[in-house]
């Protein structure tokens, strides 16, 4: 067992001292792309600005023998693009091919040198336990300290394992670089044997049943017509991942979702997740990324609300009745949250600061 001390100590000589607090920078959209497949790469100059972060993705969706162009081709993005990482609008992460894999040190050992500098962090996809995560911790650490950064890299990891799931806790309190995790439900459904085929989303046979209707004498009426209702097959993996990622100070998102073309389906799940307590999502096609902006946005009318909550509290305790129902100390703090929020996408994203700007709220409250 490390000591508390030890924590915030660098685990390689000369490497930058660790974080002590994950910073809150939006990333409502983390758009992957495949970095050594030249059409996608000819479209990073110009998304700079309009997502909050670009992921250079070098694991799965890579082919095998497309693994170095890939790398080679992060390395060329990350030196040459303007606005990427390091501060710039757009954040410049990573997601390295699987510990077990033939790639991953070249990945590692390649791009921290080459532009450690730019970037934000690095998701590990199929994090089993926290020991996965010390391995890339001390590693990082060395390299850091060769390459002469002064800043840490940060760690994301993808919950895609049946045992990353039993171990998230651990894994989120694993390192002091832990950025985030994300919900790889490909991954998961196949670890589980889930007997689902697809990426993300919900399934249709996944489901409860309206009871059915009684007749006169009291019997039910089995062959009468019954409502279905569609349940989330990621509801329990989401709530786990929020839960963990909160008690350790660091943000949990939602992954990919595999239907391109069903962009409502793809804006209620990453709803679901944003109402849970999401921050963000994957993007894989272009098209996903103002879903992405949209939802994880709080919106004006949820923002309306929230400040005349915070108006209406004064000093933060004591209950008051606003349009008929009781805010208190509790709903005060929902309310921070997505006032903080919008101030945080305010600084960043001008046609939103407009829309809450724009926000006129009246005072309606009376004292309970
Ligand atoms: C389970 C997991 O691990 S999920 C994470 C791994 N998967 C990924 O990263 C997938 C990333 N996305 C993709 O590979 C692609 O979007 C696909 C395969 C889903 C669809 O690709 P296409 O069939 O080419 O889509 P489409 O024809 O609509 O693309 C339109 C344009 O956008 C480009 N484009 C597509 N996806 C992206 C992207 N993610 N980033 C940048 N540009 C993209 C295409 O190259 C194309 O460019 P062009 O107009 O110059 O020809
Ligand atoms: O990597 C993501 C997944 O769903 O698997
Ligand atoms: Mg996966």
């Amino acid at each position: 067992m490390r000591s508390a001390k030890d924590f915030f100590a660098p685990l390689a000589v000369g490497a930058p001292a660790p974080v002590r607090e994950i910073p809150a920078r939006p990333s409502r959209a983390i758009h992957f792309f495949d970095p050594g497949n030249p059409k996608m790469a000819a479209k990073v100059p110009d998304m700079v600005g309009t997502v909050d972060v670009l992921l250079g993705n070098l694991e799965d969706a890579v082919k095998a023998d497309k693994k170095v162009d890939a790398r080679e081709g992060l390395v060329r993005i990350g030196q040459e693009t303007e606005g990427l990482g390091a501060g710039g609008p757009t954040q410049l992460w990573t997601r390295i091919n699987a510990l077990d894999s033939p790639w991953v040190l070249d990945d590692l050992t390649t791009l921290v040198p080459a532009i450690g500098h730019k970037l934000d962090v690095v998701m590990v996809p199929k994090v089993q336990g926290a020991e996965d995560i010390h391995y890339v911790d001390r590693i990082l650490a060395q390299l850091e300290a060769k390459a002469g950064l002064e800043r840490p890299i940060l760690v994301h990891a993808i919950l895609e394992t049946a045992r990353g799931v039993a171990n998230v806790e651990e894994i989120c309190g694993a390192s002091p670089r832990m950025q985030g995790l994300s919900l790889g439900p490909a991954d998961l459904a196949a670890d589980r044997r889930m007997k689902t085929t697809r990426v993300g989303g919900g399934h249709p046979g996944y489901l409860v049943r309206q009871d059915p209707p009684r007749g006169e004498d009291g019997t039910s009426q089995l062959d009468a017509q019954r409502t279905t209702y569609q349940q989330d097959l990621w509801h329990y993996t989401i709530a786990r991942m929020v839960d963990a990622c909160a008690m350790h100070g660091i943000y949990p998102y939602y992954g990919p979702f595999g239907d391109i073309a069903d962009v409502v389906a793809c804006e209620d799940q990453f709803r679901n997740a944003f109402l849970l307590g999401c921050v963000g999502t994957w993007s894989l096609h272009p098209k996903q990324i103002a879903i992405a902006n949209r939802v994880f946005s709080p919106s004006v009318e949820d923002i309306r609300h929230a400040r005349r909550v915070v108006a209406a509290m004064g000093d933060g305790t004591g209950a008051v009745m606003l349009d008929g129902k009781m805010e208190d100390d509790a709903s005060l703090k929902q309310c921070l949250v997505m006032v903080e929020l919008a101030e945080q996408l305010a600084a960043i994203d001008p046609e939103l600061k407009q829309q809450y700007d724009a926000i006129e709220t009246d005072d309606a409250t009376t004292e309970a």
